[in-house]
């Protein structure tokens, strides 16, 4: 595997932020192992060494079919799984090697959203408790306060405050993904695992979910390590992507470049089934995709051909159409769909 082209990390152009300075490194993986031993003598290498970095605002997805070793990545990540070599790094600090307070902050600024609503909801609490709970593990509100939180935080995913009281079986998949969301924001991380938080999801609710997760990135600065499936979801929604095959990353780069030109043969294989987009059809995906289920708070002015504004517009046209300025600054008119 070892001499398999991997693109130049170095080379990427970093992200930019005001000031044209390119934002700071939040995680960084270095040298990641995790082997999982079966049985005696038996070991599977769900990941063998890999290295990766994400800037803070960053999107980060990872993509590769399925066994290739993305779960157990986000999972070391996150602080779930013990590495079997290797260190992450986040804010400048291993990972594995907080304890005390250090680790109670760490957890408190990286959250997980699971791949199953449906399992990772407590079936025997309410959303009220559920919500509450996360809140309680970091002392964060309390009586009426700790109500008002858990409202704001349903109204905040697009879920009706005055169904707090009820449990998760009784709320559809994608509102269930919307609960897991909410718990995840419940302590106000900063840096979000989303572990293909759509794949459980009907097609039609899966665009609203990654809407509300593209929504809340730009509205709070999140950084996300984005496990995908779907390449064509990831290609609007991420800055960078890295492919995962067998355990090792084959491939990293600006999401427009890898698509645009894939280097490693497994990428290009991946890519080649990605369909050519067809405008009509991509400008009603897209259209989808940015309205959603949410309406945004902000009205766009007018000649604008959306309804509402895209939260991530100034930097896709600029990216792949210098030349198609937005009107005004941060509202979207012309992504590189039109
Ligand atoms: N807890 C575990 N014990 C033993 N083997 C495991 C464990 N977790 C994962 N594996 C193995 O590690 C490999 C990578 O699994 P992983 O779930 O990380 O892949 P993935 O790319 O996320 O797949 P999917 O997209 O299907 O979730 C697989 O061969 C899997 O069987």
């Amino acid at each position: 595997m070892s001499a398999m082209p991997v693109r130049d990390v170095p080379h990427e152009a970093p992200r930019e932020v005001a000031g044209g300075e390119a934002a700071p490194v939040l995680l960084e993986v270095r040298g990641l192992k995790k082997y999982f031993t079966i049985r005696r003598g038996l070991q599977v290498r769900a990941v063998d060494g890999i290295d990766f970095h994400i800037r803070k605002g960053e999107i980060f997805a990872l993509v590769g079919e399925s066994g290739s070793g993305k779960t157990t990545v986000g999972r070391v990540v996150i602080g779930l799984y013990h590495p079997t070599a290797g260190q992450v790094m986040f804010d400048g600090k291993d990972v594995h090697r907080l304890s005390g307070a250090e680790l109670y902050r760490f957890k408190r600024r990286a959250q997980i959203i699971f791949q199953d609503p449906y399992a990772s909801l407590d079936p025997r609490m309410t959303v009220a408790e559920i919500i509450g709970e996360a809140l309680d593990s970091h002392g964060l509100a309390h009586g009426r306060e700790r109500l008002h939180r858990i409202a704001e935080l349903l109204r905040v995913v697009g879920l009706n405050p005055e169904h707090a009281s009820r449990y998760p079986h009784e709320f559809s998949g994608g509102q269930r993904q919307r609960i897991g969301i909410a718990r995840a924001l419940a302590v106000d991380p900063e840096f979000l695992v989303a572990d293909e938080p759509i794949s459980a999801l009907d097609v039609s609710i899966q665009a609203q979910i990654v809407n509300l997760l593209a929504r809340l990135q730009a509205e709070r600065g999140l950084t996300y390590l984005f496990i995908a499936h779907d390449l064509a979801m990831v290609r609007h929604l991420s800055d960078r992507i890295g492919v995962m095959y067998l355990g090792h990353l084959v491939e990293t780069g600006p999401t427009r470049e890898v698509y645009r030109k894939p280097l490693h043969p497994y990428t290009q294989g991946l890519m080649s089934a990605v369909p050519i987009p067809d405008p009509r059809r991509e400008r009603q995906r897209h259209r989808i995709l940015m309205e959603g289920e949410i309406p945004s708070p902000i009205n766009p002015p007018s000649g604008c051909p959306f309804r509402t504004r895209c939260p991530r517009a100034e930097e896709v046209c600029a990216r792949v159409r210098p030349e198609l300025k937005p009107v005004e600054p941060g509202h979207q008119v012309a992504c590189h769909l039109y």
